[in-house]
């Protein structure tokens, strides 16, 4: 039984195009898996990703290998990893000095390396495209933000002995930007993310540089000239499932081609619609890799941060917070979701839809052993995992006589946000009132109504995670796993309200 359980989750990797050495690895154990028609050559993927046939048996403890019409040789030489590394491993030259070490420390990898943006370029970029609305063209080059960004990725350039024509183009098409935005005088929200690329464009460019100076061969990607095909929700972007294949062809096809290591820029994606440059909201990055990782089937997504892993709570509030050891992807969704900034609260979904562990490491201290995210761990001892802090959350109380002794009343709610695309987190309900809380991320939600017998307050939410072990009620080992969620305390702002009247309205009718 517990073959069979394995299994399917193997069958969902084997849809990558280098899935044969993970398979090898983790399944050899208790598998036959043949493969036939297996076309490695990218250029054939997506046709031969259909044209895949897969034989399986599974024998009780009879071990077998992959066959596949794949010389061992090309096996040994796939991509095996996603090492991610964030802004804040990034801050400085040195600091990129010490990233490329630590990847290459890292001898029997083969990693895709996904980059944010150096230390806190992002939050510049932003910043100086709202002080362009009102600055005037004439004064956008002594916006301070600008000259920062220039300063930094120049002397970064400089002090790695990279050539600072890798980003002179840049910073002149950022300046060109910063102009039109002050000309215009406004700021949308698809300018904010083509304003926001330059910071993963020019890191991306400068390590890449940096590695093949130092003689470890390297390929600069732009994420969204290599298939990240996103939703045109500029400064939110979902990605869709055609970046999969697409990316898998891009990456997979010139590292057979030309093995060099992608240095690939989180965070950023291209619309379908518009083709224009999107962003994946705010520590987009974590979601990048996964998405490489998945879509490429690798061993294992490394997501390298300036912490010991994920921590029992937020270090900033408490300093003395623990890492911890294990989480499931559904913990980690949770934390992040929640409100823990370590990770993007979309980033387990490509993880668990392809089962490949995340880990969570520290760039500044890489003894440390993380948190090793996977689809199940062991829960028996587990009690407590976390405390996360949400803040700015929109509660919204309906409440209603009618809905006693009724029924579909949950349901016809539901469906008004459904028609909306509105999506609720927590609900809780009694026999007259649902309490709801939105995502603060979305600007409907914040946009909300406040009338009468509806009404939301911005919140802070701290959602406390732990296990219930049923060990009593049980077979030894056996448990239920049940999230909590609890309002402990609730600050109360109030909110701004303009444009929610279709809510409000359809809401009406029903109360
Ligand atoms: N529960 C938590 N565990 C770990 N870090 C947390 C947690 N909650 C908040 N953080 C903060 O998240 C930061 C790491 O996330 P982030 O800044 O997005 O890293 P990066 O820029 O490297 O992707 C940590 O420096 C820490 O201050
Ligand atoms: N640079 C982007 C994307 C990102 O993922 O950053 P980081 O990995 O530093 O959180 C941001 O600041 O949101």
């Amino acid at each position: 039984m517990a073959n069979t359980l394995h299994f399917s989750a193997t069958l969902q990797a084997a849809a990558s195009p280098v899935f044969s050495k993970r398979m090898n690895k983790m399944h050899c154990q208790s598998l036959r898996v043949q493969m036939v028609n297996y076309n490695s050559e990218a250029t054939n993927l997506a046709l031969s990703r259909s044209n895949r046939v897969l034989k399986v048996s599974c024998e009780a403890a009879r071990v077998d290998v992959l066959e596949m019409n794949k010389t061992d040789n090309q096996a040994e030489t796939q991509l095996t990893c996603v090492m991610k590394f964030g802004g804040s491993s990034l801050a400085s030259a040195e600091r990129m000095r010490e990233v490329a070490e630590l990847i290459l420390s890292f001898r029997n990898e083969r990693p895709v390396i996904v980059l944010s943006a150096m230390g806190k370029t992002t939050n510049k970029l932003l910043l100086a495209g709202e002080k362009a609305v009102s600055c005037g063209v004439t004064n956008v080059d002594s916006i301070e933000e600008l000259n920062i960004i220039k300063e930094l990725h120049l002397q970064t350039a400089k002090e790695l002995g990279v050539d600072e024509s890798v980003i002179a183009k840049h910073l002149e098409e950022l300046e060109q930007l910063l102009k039109g935005i002050a000309m215009m005088k406004e700021l949308t929200p698809r300018t904010k993310d083509y304003l926001a690329s330059f910071g993963e464009c020019m890191s991306t460019r400068i390590f890449s540089a940096y590695m093949n100076k130092i003689g470890a061969k390297a390929r600069q990607y732009d994420a969204f000239k290599i298939g990240f095909i996103t939703t045109d929700d500029f400064t939110n972007a979902d990605i869709l499932e055609a970046t999969y294949p697409a990316v898998a062809q891009s990456l997979h096809g010139d590292w057979i081609r030309d093995p060099a290591i992608p240095i690939v820029t989180g965070f950023l994606g291209k619309g379908w619609r518009s083709c224009a440059i999107t962003t994946l909201g705010r520590g987009g990055s974590d979601l990048t890799a996964t998405t490489i990782g998945k879509a490429l089937g690798l061993r294992e997504i490394q997501v390298w941060k300036d912490v010991d892993g994920v921590l029992t709570c937020d270090p900033n509030i408490y300093p003395h917070a623990e890492p911890v050891p294990y989480l499931t992807f559904d913990e980690a969704a949770e934390l992040a979701y929640f409100g823990a900034q370590v990770l993007h609260p979309q980033s387990m979904r490509p993880a668990r839809e392809g089962d490949i562990p995340v880990r969570v490491k520290n760039s500044y201290n890489s003894n440390a052993p993380g948190t090793l995210i996977t689809r199940t761990r062991d829960m028996s001892k587990a009690v407590l995992t976390s405390i996360v802090l949400k803040r700015n959350v929109t509660m919204l109380d309906i409440v209603s006589t009618r809905m006693l002794g009724q029924f579909g009343f949950l349901a016809k709610v539901f469906s008004i946000f459904e028609d909306l695309g509105i999506s609720v987190d927590v609900v809780a309900t009694s026999e007259v009132s649902i309490s709801l809380t939105l995502d603060p991320s979305k600007l409907w939600s914040r946009d909300l109504i406040q009338q009468a017998s509806v009404w939301h307050l911005l919140f802070v939410m701290i959602c406390i995670f732990y296990s219930l072990y049923y060990g009593i009620y049980f077979p030894a080992g056996y448990f239920i796993n049940v999230y909590f969620w609890h309002l402990i305390s609730s600050v109360n702002v109030p909110s701004f309200n303009r444009n929610s009247t279709m809510l409000w309205k359809s809401l009406r009718k029903l109360l």
